[in-house]
C-alpha cells in the first residue's frame, strides 16, 4: 500500500522524487508511474489481500506477472529478433520466456507453499499440466496488442487468477479423489496444449 501511495503521489506530481521516476519509468516521465508500475503494485496488493497464502490463484497471478511478463521483457529485448506475426512489438523469444518463466515460477511457489503446509498439495503431474495451461493462456494474452486498452499488469494476472480458479481444485472444497481426477485430466490437456505451443514457438524461431 505504501508503494501504491508513493507511486500515486509522485506520478500525479503531489510529491517530487526524480530518483523514483528515473528508476521506475522508461521514459523519465513521472506520469508513467501511474500506468504499468501502479497496476503492478495494485495487482500485488490485490493478490495478497484476496488470496494471501490460502488460495494458489494469487500466487499464480503474481508468478505470471513477475516471473513470466518480467522475463519476457528481459529476454524479448535482448533476443527478440523474430517478431510475432500479429504483434510486431512482441517476439517469439519473449513469449517463450514468458511461458517458461511463468510456468516455472508458479510451480516453484506452489510447491514451496504446499511444503510449508499453507494449502493442500496437488498431484505434481496434474499441477504441472494445469499451470502449463494457465501459463499458456497468460502468454497468449500478454502477446496481444491490447496494452493501449488494458495494461498487461492487469490482463496477465487477471487471466491467470481466473483460469487458476477454474482449473485448480480450491483448497476449501478439496476432495482428494475428485481433485486428482479433475486436475489430472486438465493437466494432461494442459501439457498437450503447452507442448504444442512450445513446438510452434520453436518452429517460429527456426523460421526467423
Ligand atoms: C517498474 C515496475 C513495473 C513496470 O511495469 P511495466 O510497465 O514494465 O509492466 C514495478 C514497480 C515496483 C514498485 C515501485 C515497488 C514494488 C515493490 C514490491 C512490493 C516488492 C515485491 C515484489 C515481488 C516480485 C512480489
Ligand atoms: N512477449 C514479449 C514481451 C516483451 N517483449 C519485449 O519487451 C519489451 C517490453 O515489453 P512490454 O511492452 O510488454 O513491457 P511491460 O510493460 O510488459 O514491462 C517489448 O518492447 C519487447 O521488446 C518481447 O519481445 N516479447
Amino acid at each position: 500500500m505504501l508503494n501504491f501511495a508513493r507511486l500515486f503521489a509522485v506520478g500525479t506530481g503531489l510529491v517530487s522524487d526524480p530518483g523514483l521516476v528515473q528508476s521506475v519509468s522508461r521514459s523519465g516521465d513521472r506520469t508513467e508511474l501511474l500506468k504499468g508500475p501502479l497496476f503492478y503494485v495494485v495487482t500485488l496488493v490485490a493478490a495478497t489481500v484476496l488470496c494471501w497464502r490460502d488460495n494458489p490463484a494469487g500466487l499464480i497471478a503474481v508468478a505470471m506477472m513477475c516471473g513470466g511478463d518480467g522475463l519476457a521483457d528481459i529476454v524479448g529485448r535482448r533476443w527478440g529478433g523474430a517478431k510475432l506475426p500479429y504483434n510486431s512489438s512482441k517476439s517469439w523469444a519473449g513469449s517463450v520466456a514468458m511461458l517458461l518463466g511463468g510456468w516455472g515460477m508458479s510451480y516453484g511457489l506452489i510447491t514451496l507453499f504446499c511444503s510449508l503446509g499453507f494449502f493442500a498439495c496437488y498431484p505434481p503431474s496434474a499441477m504441472l499440466g494445469c499451470l502449463g495451461a494457465v501459463a499458456l493462456a497468460a502468454t497468449l494474452v500478454e502477446s496481444l496488442p491490447i496494452n493501449q486498452y488494458v495494461d498487461d499488469n492487469v490482463s496477465v494476472p487477471g487471466v491467470a487468477a481466473l483460469l487458476s480458479l477454474l482449473l485448480l481444485p480450491q483448497p476449501a472444497d478439496m476432495v482428494a479423489t475428485a481433485a486428482a481426477a479433475a486436475a489430472s485430466s486438465a493437466g494432461a490437456a494442459g501439457l498437450a496444449v503447452a507442448a504444442a505451443a512450445a513446438t510452434g514457438a520453436a518452429v517460429g524461431l527456426a523460421g526467423a
